[in-house]
């Protein structure tokens, strides 16, 4: 292995769903872990098992589902949390146990209300504890940024003395300023001896807009793995963005001298399904995945850019799987032309994915001219990234206007039989919302509700992105449609069939339990 090998760490279905409002259910952590392996990281923290019943399930599906990478899980610095830790990832091809502790004055005073002797000893035993299950084990030493420096590296030393295979030392607030954090992890590897038994990592947050400047600082000075999220979401302003720092080091191979083993292909694609379930838009400006990263505007750029794409653009597109096709495709395409195309993509489709999608691609070929790469992918997510479905749009009739009363009439299939009902409400959306609540026996409670345009003109898409609560808990539902007020209800459906998904499942695992009993 060549020792510029940077190692990545995906955090996404920990930190990541740290980001307020987001909440993934199994079946999308698995899909996005799926995912994460094509793209080729080396190490993925599936969450954090003993936080709840859906965490741990999730660790352990992808555990015992996902090959190749490293699976991680993150555990606070008790016996407890490493069990349950160690029962969800021990079916990993290669698990790693993740145990973390804070290792700042202010934590420890007001959060943990232990003395520096004390964390120390807490660390030391979490490691070794977590050493009998597994020989893979991470400790993080959080807030380490903020961390008195003597007293951090003798917990580095020691936690390495017991048996740590990776040390993280995390800005956790994201308070580091890049030659200040280089500086920090380069006295690190000066002071701490026994340094080079394990591999130095960080994990940066972004409540500076730095956490990328500070992993590729932190890289300069002696860190060869970095945690970090796709799209840069997580805790407050988020994390590291990894296609940040991935293609910074790939564009800047000459300068850093670093090598990743991703592939940079899946990239774009990556971004897109974590944005699409986790219901968190990509600002179009955001650096290598946002919409108008490789957009030209201004006249003389455009000019430059037919001239020689170099003039402007420093990577291209292509590396990281944006596609430009010759396929034009509308309603006198055929499945060849429409299948040819979703290769080109980069989707594989099953034969039914590939019948349900060509069904949604001629229905919306009818209401639009040309049906764009973009209009594509969108009906790709919300037909076959969507959840096994047991409700189903079937129609949809509403009407509305300054002096009516907004009324919708709707009918959903339930496992294939209609069901029909009708309602009033604010508006059509609101209306056909309480509509949908009565036929399928669910209460949801709509707390965010997004519109965007998938593409431009007048009979552009309309995708449309909700977070409801149901029973608790919050669903992303996702939909698009030329009607906003259509698209608004599938996105509906579609978060009311996540919660009805985790109903069954949950009844399920509960009589199983009565069972075992
Ligand atoms: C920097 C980070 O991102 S760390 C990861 C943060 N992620 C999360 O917190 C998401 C998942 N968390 C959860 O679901 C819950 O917080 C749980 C299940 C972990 C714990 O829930 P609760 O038992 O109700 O405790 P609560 O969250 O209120 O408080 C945390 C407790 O853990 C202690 N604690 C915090 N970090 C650690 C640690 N690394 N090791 C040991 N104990 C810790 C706190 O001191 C506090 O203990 P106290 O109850 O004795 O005061
Ligand atoms: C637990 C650690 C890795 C963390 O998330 C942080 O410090 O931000």
């Amino acid at each position: 292995m060549s020792n510029n090998r940077i190692y990545i760490f995906d955090t996404t279905l920990r930190d990541g769903e740290q980001s307020p409002g987001v909440s993934l259910n199994v079946q999308e952590k698995l899909e996005i872990a799926q995912q994460l392996a094509r793209l080729g990281v080396d190490v993925i923290e599936a969450g954090f098992p003993i936080a709840s019943p859906g965490d741990f399930q999730a660790v352990k599906t992808i555990a015992e589902r996902v090959k190749g990478p490293v699976i991680a899980g993150l555990c606070r610095a008790t016996r407890e949390d490493i069990d349950a830790g160690w029962e969800a990832l021990k079916g990993a091809e290669s698990p790693r146990i993740h145990t973390f502790i804070a290792t700042s004055d202010i934590h420890l005073k007001y959060k943990l209300q232990r003395s520096r002797e004390e964390v120390l000893e807490q660390a030391v035993a979490a490691v070794k504890y977590a050493k009998q299950f597994c020989s893979d084990v991470e400790f993080s030493a959080e807030d380490a940024s903020r961390s008195d420096l003597d007293y951090l590296c003798t917990v580095v030393e020691k936690v390495i003395d017991a048996g740590a295979t990776v040390v993280n030392l995390p800005d956790t607030v994201g308070y580091a300023i890049p030659d200040e954090f280089g500086r920090f992890i380069k006295a690190i590897m000066e002071r701490v001896p026994n340094i080079h038994r394990a591999r130095l990592s960080v994990h940066c947050h972004n409540d500076l807009g730095l956490a990328v400047a500070n992993s590729l600082a932190a890289i300069l000075n002696g860190a060869t793995q970095i945690e970090g999220a796709i799209n840069g979401i997580g805790e407050r302003a988020g994390n590291a963005s990894l296609e940040e720092i991935i293609m910074a080091l790939y564009t800047k191979k000459a300068f850093y001298q670093k090598e990743v083993a991703v592939n940079y292909q899946e990239i774009y694609r990556t971004s897109r399904l974590v944005s699409s379930l986790t219901g968190m838009v990509v600002q179009p400006n955001k650096a290598i995945v946002g919409k108008n990263a490789f957009a030209h505007e201004a006249g003389i750029h455009q000019d430059g850019v037919l001239k020689e794409r170099t003039t402007y653009e420093i990577m291209k597109p292509e590396l990281i799987g944006i596609y430009k096709s010759n396929l034009v495709l509308g309603k006198h395409s055929g499945r060849h032309a429409f299948s040819e195309k979703l290769k080109e993509m980069g989707f594989e489709l099953s034969g039914e994915e590939l019948d349900k999608a060509f069904r949604r691609f001629k229905e919306l070929a009818d209401k639009k001219k040309e049906v764009t790469d973009d209009d594509i992918e969108a009906l790709i997510k919300d037909e076959v990234w969507a959840i096994p479905e047991r409700f189903r749009l079937n129609y949809l009739y509403f009407a509305s206007g300054t002096r009516l009363i907004p009324t919708a009439t709707v009918g959903v299939a339930i496992e294939g039989v209609v069901f029909e009902d009708a309602g009033t409400g604010d508006g059509p959306v609101d209306a056909a919302f309480h509509v949908v609540d009565k036929i399928t026996g669910l209460q949801g409670e709509l707390l965010e509700y997004k519109l965007n345009a998938v593409t431009g003109g007048k009979d552009a898409l309309g995708e449309v992105i909700v977070r409801v609560r149901v029973n608790g808990r919050t669903y992303v539902g996702r939909g698009v449609s030329t009607d906003i007020v259509e698209a608004s209800v599938r996105a509906y459906i579609n978060a009311l069939n996540k919660a009805d998904f985790d109903r069954i499942r949950n009844n399920n695992n509960s009589s199983s339990d009565q069972r075992g009993q």
